[in-house]
């Protein structure tokens, strides 16, 4: 099995898995303990005219703030505790959900709270290639996305016995991520973290650097995302 980190745009046909740990992976992974399906749009105002053709509660944010009339932001724990019967999503972020549609192979999504769930899933539907896919900021490099490849890289290499051709990138990706304290300190200090923490979004951060918390591996199909079957 060839494992492999790219930015912003896949390098397999095969299986990627899409990482955005602030905010974007965490909020669709455990917004499917409260929602059935999760429609990604590109823009705030393609979140708003489908929000007129379907039943779907409104998320997302621009620049980290909720997106003025969304019913909620993109606040991993605002959205899977929202109180509604709604079972669809809509939800459009500065990153995350921006590459999903350019991404030409089977796509799962990761983040550190499901990196071992996404990994192990990952070996198990792929055939020969699997590509880490880092979201960024703002079509830059993301520290924290780096961070939550590594340790999704490195569950990879676990259910593979180490036995994979690895590239030197998502081998420095793996060793970056060892250590959890620095870990922890380059999520709250890196551009998202001090952006988040300067808009009193601390406490996302304090749920996106949480360790394997959710089993859940969302799939991106058909434009629409799930919960992958067993
Ligand atoms: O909502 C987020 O946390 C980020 C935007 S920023 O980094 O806070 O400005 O969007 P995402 O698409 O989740 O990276
Ligand atoms: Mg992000």
């Amino acid at each position: 099995m060839k494992i492999t980190l790219s930015f912003e745009k896949t390098q397999t046909k095969d299986t990627s898995i899409m990482v955005d740990a602030l905010r974007a992976s965490t909020t669709i992974t455990l917004a499917l303990n409260n929602f059935n399906e999760i429609i990604p749009c590109f823009t705030p105002e393609e979140a708003f005219e489908l929000k007129k053709e379907i039943n779907g509660i409104i998320a997302g944010e621009r620049s980290g703030k909720r997106v003025e009339g969304f019913d909620v932001g993109n606040s991993p724990k605002d959205v899977e505790n929202y109180d509604t019967d709604i079972e669809t999503l809509i939800l459009t972020t500065s990153n995350g959900t921006r590459i999903l549609k350019d991404m030409d192979s089977t796509v799962l999504v990761g983040s550190m709270v499901n990196a071992k769930a996404v990994g192990y899933k990952s070996v198990e539907i792929a055939e020969n290639e699997i590509d880490v896919v880092m979201a960024g900021y703002k079509g830059n490099f993301a520290l924290e996305d780096f961070l939550a490849a590594g340790e999704i890289l490195y569950w990879i290499c676990d259910r593979l016995n180490n036995e994979c051709e690895i590239s030197d990138y998502a081998k420095a990706a793996i060793m970056a991520s060892r250590d959890y304290d620095a870990l922890k300190e380059g999520f709250y200090n890196c551009n998202s973290g001090r952006k988040l923490s300067r808009l009193k979004s601390k406490k996302d951060i304090d749920c996106c650097v949480l360790k394997n918390i959710s089993e859940n591996v969302a799939i991106y199909e058909n434009n629409i995302l799930k919960l992958i079957k067993d």
